[in-house]
Order: C-alpha cells, then sequence, then structure tokens
C-alpha cells in the first residue's frame, strides 16, 4: 500500500525487533558474563592496600589483601585473575634474577591463592623481565640491545619457577622471538604438561601502558627509552598473524591482542583466521582514560566500561583482561 501524504511504508523495520528490553535480548548477537572477565591484580611486599594515581579505583594489595581479592574473584564468577608484582626497587637488577627466584613475590603470592582458592580460580603470571630489570626492558641489555636468544633461556626458567608456585596459566609478554617454544618445552622437561599458555602474541608498542609501569614501577627505569625494537608497531596488522601463526605453532594455547580499543580489527583478524581461543588486553591508558572521563562527569563510568567491553566480545574476543573485572562482574549480576 503506498500513502501519498506520507510516503512508501517501510516492509522492513529493523527498529522493531529493538521496541522492547526481552526483543533487544533475544536478537543479541553478542553477550558479556563475568566468565568472560579476567582481573590484573597488583601486589606489593608489605600489607595493606596502596593506591595508584593514575590508575583510580585500582591498588596495589599486600600480602593481608591478596586472598581476599582471589576469593571475591571467585565469588563474582571471574574465571581467573592476573598476578603483578611491585618489585621492590633493591630487588631490581640489569640481569633480573629475581625474575627466576622462586621465592619472589609472584610466586609466594601464587602459592598463598592456591593454598586459599585452590583450582576454584585460575592464576595467570606475566612472563618478562621489565618488573626486574633496573633498567625497565623486558629482556637482558647488551651494548643497547635487548639481547633475544639470552633472554629466552631466562624466560624458560622464569616460566618454570611460576608453574613449580602453582600457576596455571602462564603468559609470556615480552616479545621476544621463540619464547613460547622455549617455554612449553621447559614445562614439558619439569613436568607441567597440564600448564597453559596464553601468548601476548601481538602486542604493540603502545603509549597506553604507561599507568601500568607505575603500577608496578618501572617507568622510572625505562626513563624514555621505548619497547619498539621488540614490540610490534601500531600499523602492523599482517605482521599480527605472522606473530600468532609462529606463536601457536610454537605451542601456545590461546594467544592474546593488546592493547584492545585500538586494535579491535587485529582481534577480529585472529580470531577468524586462526578460531583459537583470543584474548584482548584492555590495558591500563584505556581503564584510565575512560574513569577520568567518569571522574569529570563527562561520560558514565558504568556505561562506557561494560560498552567497551562488549565491544571487545562482537570483535571476536574470547575474553578480555580487564582492570574493570570486579566492578563489570558485580554490575553484571545486579
Ligand atoms: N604485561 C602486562 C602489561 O604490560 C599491562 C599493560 C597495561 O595494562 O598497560
Ligand atoms: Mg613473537
Amino acid at each position: 500500500m503506498y500513502d501519498f501524504a506520507r510516503g512508501p511504508f517501510p516492509r522492513t523495520r529493523p527498529r522493531r525487533q529493538r521496541r522492547h528490553e526481552w526483543s533487544r535480548r533475544l536478537v543479541a548477537e553478542s553477550t558479556l558474563t563475568p566468565s568472560d572477565l579476567i582481573w590484573p591484580i597488583f601486589v606489593h611486599p608489605g600489607t595493606g592496600a596502596q593506591a595508584i594515581e593514575s590508575l583510580p579505583g585500582v591498588e596495589r594489595l599486600g600480602t593481608d589483601k591478596i586472598v581476599d581479592a582471589a576469593k571475591r574473584a571467585r565469588d563474582l564468577g571471574i574465571p581467573a585473575i592476573a598476578v603483578f608484582p611491585a618489585t621492590p626497587a633493591e630487588l631490581k637488577t640489569a640481569d633480573a634474577a629475581e625474575a627466576t627466584n622462586p621465592d619472589n613475590l609472584v610466586c609466594q603470592t601464587v602459592r598463598q591463592i592456591k593454598a586459599a582458592v585452590g583450582d576454584t580460580l585460575g592464576i595467570i603470571c606475566d612472563v618478562a623481565l621489565d618488573p626486574y630489570s633496573s633498567h625497565g626492558h623486558d629482556g637482558i641489555v647488551r651494548d643497547g640491545d635487548v639481547v633475544n636468544d639470552e633472554t629466552v633461556g631466562i624466560l624458560a626458567r622464569q616460566a618454570v619457577v611460576q608453574a613449580d608456585a602453582g600457576c596455571d596459566i602462564i603468559a609470556p609478554s615480552d616479545m621476544m622471538d621463540g619464547r613460547v617454544g622455549a617455554i612449553r618445552d621447559a614445562l614439558e622437561s619439569a613436568g607441567h604438561i597440564n600448564v597453559q599458555i596464553m601468548s601476548y602474541a601481538a602486542k604493540y608498542a603502545s603509549a597506553f601502558y604507561g599507568p601500568f609501569r607505575e603500577a608496578v614501577g618501572s617507568k622510572g627505569n625505562l626513563g624514555g627509552a621505548s619497547k619498539k625494537t621488540y614490540q610490534q608497531s601500531p600499523g602492523q596488522a599482517d605482521e599480527a598473524l605472522h606473530e600468532v601463526a609462529l606463536d601457536l605453532a610454537e605451542g601456545a594455547d590461546s594467544v592474546m591482542v593488546k592493547p584492545g580499543m585500538p586494535y579491535l580489527d587485529i582481534v577480529t583478524k585472529v580470531k577468524q583466521t586462526f578460531g583459537v581461543p583470543t584474548f584482548v588486553y584492555q590495558v591500563s591508558g584505556e581503564y584510565a582514560m575512560l574513569s577520568a572521563a567518569g571522574q569529570l562527569g563527562w561520560l558514565n563510568r558504568r556505561d562506557v566500561a561494560l560498552e567497551s567491553l562488549l565491544g571487545f566480545k562482537r570483535a571476536g574476543a574470547d575474553g578480555i583482561l580487564t582492570y574493570f573485572a570486579p566492578e563489570a562482574a558485580q554490575w553484571l549480576g545486579e
């Protein structure tokens, strides 16, 4: 029928299905649940909680706080946490020896959490030297170069001490070539055949990591130096697929893209190309940006956080590392 006063009636009206909340739910293509979230937690060797100025709402947790945080994660339905240490300055050295100390802060924390929650919560540990090195780089520096193969040998030992402590998922974030294969071999040789590897396969040399470096105290160590000789340049997409292919061939169980929001196209490409568990890290700068706008009243914290997380799911991510994890899980449960 044609109404000459009003023009043609659209036969297809996408708005029909948007009219009611039940209908929007019924046609929803992507959903977000607490099971999609991984909570990165900062730990320090003392007691009490320390604020992190550039990450409002995020704290470094002392030894008396960490078990409660782990239980909170579990009770909120968050499947796994990632533990990051703020290593005291006096333990940082050029050779990052503390990284392979079986009694370092991360290993102690993992043992403490596992003793309390067992296998009801997964624990992820980063493998990289930056929280332990006096120069702030992820690897060993020789003549100004971050040397690959020598670093890989240390990373493999770091992975084994973390697995010995009870870590469930080893997450190499260093971007050295060949480290996934070396870590896999080292884990197998040490009997850790069921310890997973979640590889930071496509990690970009990004300006969004600033607040994290404040949180683990590596900012001053790094000074103005960049990580561009090992992390990917922001314009690279094919190279990300190459990196993912290499890490899968070397034995990674899952892969990660990092940062998140500026790299959603990479998440989609990785998921569509490989069809493997694909994670994305909504990094500290992304959290800081959304939090700051929320504090200023320019954006609604809850709404932008949940929208950004759902966006990662729509892009193809199977899970998201995010500092919003406990808050988001709580919002999702309301
Ligand atoms: N390896 C973990 C990180 O580097 C996190 C970066 C961030 O949240 O900015
Ligand atoms: Mg690589």
